[in-house]
C-alpha cells in the first residue's frame, strides 16, 4: 500500500488566540487532485502554508512526503512544487535566465515540459520578469513549480490571474501530470467551474473546519439540498447545513432510497452557495 503524500491529522491553528483552523483531517494520495474551496479568510492559505512547514500548527500532526511538516529536508523539498498566492522573485532577471537559475536547483528538470509550457502560455524568454503582467508572472511561477515534475504540488489560487485560455490549458495539464506521474495536487481556488472540471476530490472549509470533503463524483451523488417545506426529509442522513430555506444533507446509499431528482445538486457553485446561506 502506498502512503499518503500529505496527511493532516487533527490540526488546529490559532493566530493571536483566534482559531483559524479547527480539527483539520485531510489526506492527499498519489493521483489525487484536490480542490480546496472556502470564502475569503476561511483558512485555505494557512492550511497550505502549514503543509509546507512555512508556518506551524498549534496542535495536530502533518505528514508531508513521510516527513514531519516542520522538518522537511532539502531532498524532500525537491519533490514538492509550490506556487504561493502572490508569486515573486527573480525580479531583475530575464525569463530565460530566471528559469535557467531555477532549473539548476532541480536534477529532475524536464526541459521539454518547460518549453511546451513556455510556448503554450506565450511567455517571451527575453522579457524582464519585472515587466511581465500579473498573469504572466503567475504563468512563470507555475512553469517553475511544475517542470521538475514534483510528487506533491501545492498551489494557492494558481490561476486567479490567468485568462480563460491559459487557465484551461494549465488546468488540463495539471490533471494529466497527476494522472501520468502519480503525483498529488492540492490547490485552492474560488473558480468553482475550474475545480469541478479538473479536481478528483474537493474539500470545503467553513469557519475553520472541513465541512465537506471527498471524491467529487461521490459527493454529487450523496449530497442533497432539500427545501425545509418538503414533507419527506432524508431519514438518517447527516445534516451538513441548515438555512431558513433548505437543508443540505449528506446521505449514504441506504438512505438515498427516497431520493428525488429535484434535490440533487446541479453544480459545485450551487452547493458552495447553499452551504454559506
Ligand atoms: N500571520 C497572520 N497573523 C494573523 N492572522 C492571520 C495571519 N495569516 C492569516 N491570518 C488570518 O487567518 C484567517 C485565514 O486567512 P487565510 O489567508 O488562510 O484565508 P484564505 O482562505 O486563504 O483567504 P482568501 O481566499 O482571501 O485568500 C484570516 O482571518 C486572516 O486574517
Amino acid at each position: 500500500m502506498t502512503s499518503p503524500l500529505l496527511e493532516f491529522d487533527q490540526v488546529n491553528k490559532q493566530f493571536a488566540g483566534k482559531a483559524v483552523l479547527n480539527n483539520i483531517n485531510l489526506i492527499i494520495e498519489p493521483g489525487m487532485v484536490m480542490g480546496l474551496l472556502g470564502r475569503n479568510g476561511a483558512g485555505k492559505t494557512t492550511l497550505l502554508r502549514i503543509a509546507l512547514g512555512l508556518i506551524s500548527q498549534n496542535t495536530g500532526v502533518v505528514r508531508c512526503l513521510d516527513s514531519d511538516n516542520r522538518q522537511l529536508s532539502p531532498a524532500c523539498k525537491q519533490r514538492i512544487g509550490y506556487v504561493p498566492q502572490q508569486p515573486c522573485g527573480y525580479q531583475g532577471f530575464k525569463v530565460n535566465d530566471a528559469i535557467a537559475l531555477h532549473r539548476s536547483f532541480y536534477p529532475n528538470w524536464d526541459s521539454t515540459l518547460e518549453q511546451t509550457w513556455l510556448s503554450r502560455l506565450e511567455l517571451d524568454g527575453n522579457a524582464l520578469v519585472s515587466n511581465l503582467s500579473g498573469g504572466q508572472q503567475q504563468s512563470l511561477a507555475l512553469i517553475m513549480a511544475m517542470s521538475y515534475r514534483p510528487q506533491l504540488l501545492i498551489l494557492d489560487e494558481p490561476v486567479s490571474s490567468l485568462d480563460p485560455i491559459a487557465r484551461r490549458a494549465f488546468m488540463s495539464d495539471l490533471f494529466e501530470l497527476a494522472l501520468d506521474t502519480g503525483s498529488g495536487v492540492l490547490f485552492s481556488s474560488h473558480i468553482t467551474s475550474d475545480v469541478e472540471r479538473i479536481a478528483s476530490h474537493i474539500a470545503i472549509i467553513k469557519d475553520g473546519e472541513v465541512l465537506v470533503s471527498g471524491e467529487l463524483d461521490s459527493l454529487k451523488e450523496q449530497i442533497k439540498i432539500v427545501p425545509n417545506s418538503a414533507s419527506d426529509p432524508l431519514p438518517g442522513a447527516t445534516i451538513l447545513h441548515q438555512s431558513q430555506r433548505s437543508t443540505v444533507y449528506q446521505a449514504s446509499s441506504c438512505n438515498l432510497r427516497s431520493k428525488k431528482p429535484e434535490h440533487n445538486i446541479t453544480n459545485l457553485e450551487q452547493l458552495f452557495v447553499e452551504l454559506h446561506q
